[in-house]
């Protein structure tokens, strides 16, 4: 079913993008995975294959729309077509309202969603060709506000409604399009350094498994936005 399909996960040098990445590369999914650092996009490719039909690292910032073009163009001609992106790429900074900078929110939004607006730009035409799917990973924080959120939660809020929006609008090119809102996954998200104490939480692979899941239901019966929690309740 997914041999020979091609799969852009930006932000997937670690974290939820490399689990994604990784599920889908066992599956016979041709991968292009995207970072900043190119010593971190390297270090990844190296660990999920040596054969570069396998498996595509590409150098871009999702805050820059022409890094997203030339991503999608490295693809097309690396990998001849795209099937499936997952807009991962994203970050946290947790702060009073009072306390958050300028910088802080700008890294957000620009990031969490001006880049997610980007990496769907740069792909729509190869998806409208593929009748594709363009999954974006936002958050249970894109539906419920809390302390110390308020500039992730304006910028994931603002995730789930474009890509519902953009579900509504792709719909008659048969691109399947929906947003994951994981609870707490076990990453370096935040700071964070996974440990055994994360055991609890959302596993990436866990949501590399469900992406697959995805692309296994019935087209008509994808929900705009799938929720998915952790183990410990209210987290
Ligand atoms: N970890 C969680 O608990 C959690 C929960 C819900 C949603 N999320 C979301 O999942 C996504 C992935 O987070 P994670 O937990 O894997 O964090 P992480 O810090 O482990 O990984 C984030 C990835 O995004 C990349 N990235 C950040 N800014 C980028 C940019 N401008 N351009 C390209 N790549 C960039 C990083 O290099 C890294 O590879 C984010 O959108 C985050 O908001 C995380």
């Amino acid at each position: 079913m997914f041999t020979g399909k091609v799969a852009y996960i930006t932000g997937g040098t670690k974290g939820i993008g490399f689990g994604i990445a990784k599920i889908l590369s066992e599956q016979g999914i041709r991968v292009a995975i995207s970072g900043r650092k190119k010593e971190d996009v390297d270090h990844a490719v190296s660990q999920l294959s040596s054969d570069p039909s396998k498996v595509l690292g590409i150098v871009s910032n999702v805050r820059n729309f022409q890094d997203e073009e030339k991503a999608v163009s490295e693809i097309k001609k690396h990998f001849g077509q795209l099937d499936y992106v997952i807009a991962n790429a994203g970050l946290g900074v947790f702060k009073p309202v009072d306390e958050l900078s300028v910088d802080d929110w700008n890294d957000m939004i620009e990031t969490n969603l001006s880049g997610l607006f980007y990496t769907l730009k740069a792909s729509v035409e190869e998806l409208k060709k593929s009748e594709g799917y363009f999954i974006s990973i936002s958050s249970l924080a894109g539906t419920n506000f809390f302390e110390k959120g308020s500039g992730y939660n304006a910028s994931k809020f603002g995730a789930v409604g474009f890509t519902q929006a953009a579900m509504v609008d792709l719909r008659k090119y048969n691109i399947k399009v929906s947003t994951i809102m994981p609870g707490s996954v076990s990453t370096h998200f935040n700071g964070n350094e996974p440990s055994e104490k994360d055991a609890w939480k959302i596993q990436p692979e866990d949501l590399g498994n469900l992406v697959l899941d995805i692309f296994k239901m019935n087209p008509r019966s994808l929900p705009s936005k799938i929720e998915i929690r952790p183990s410990k309740p209210n987290n």
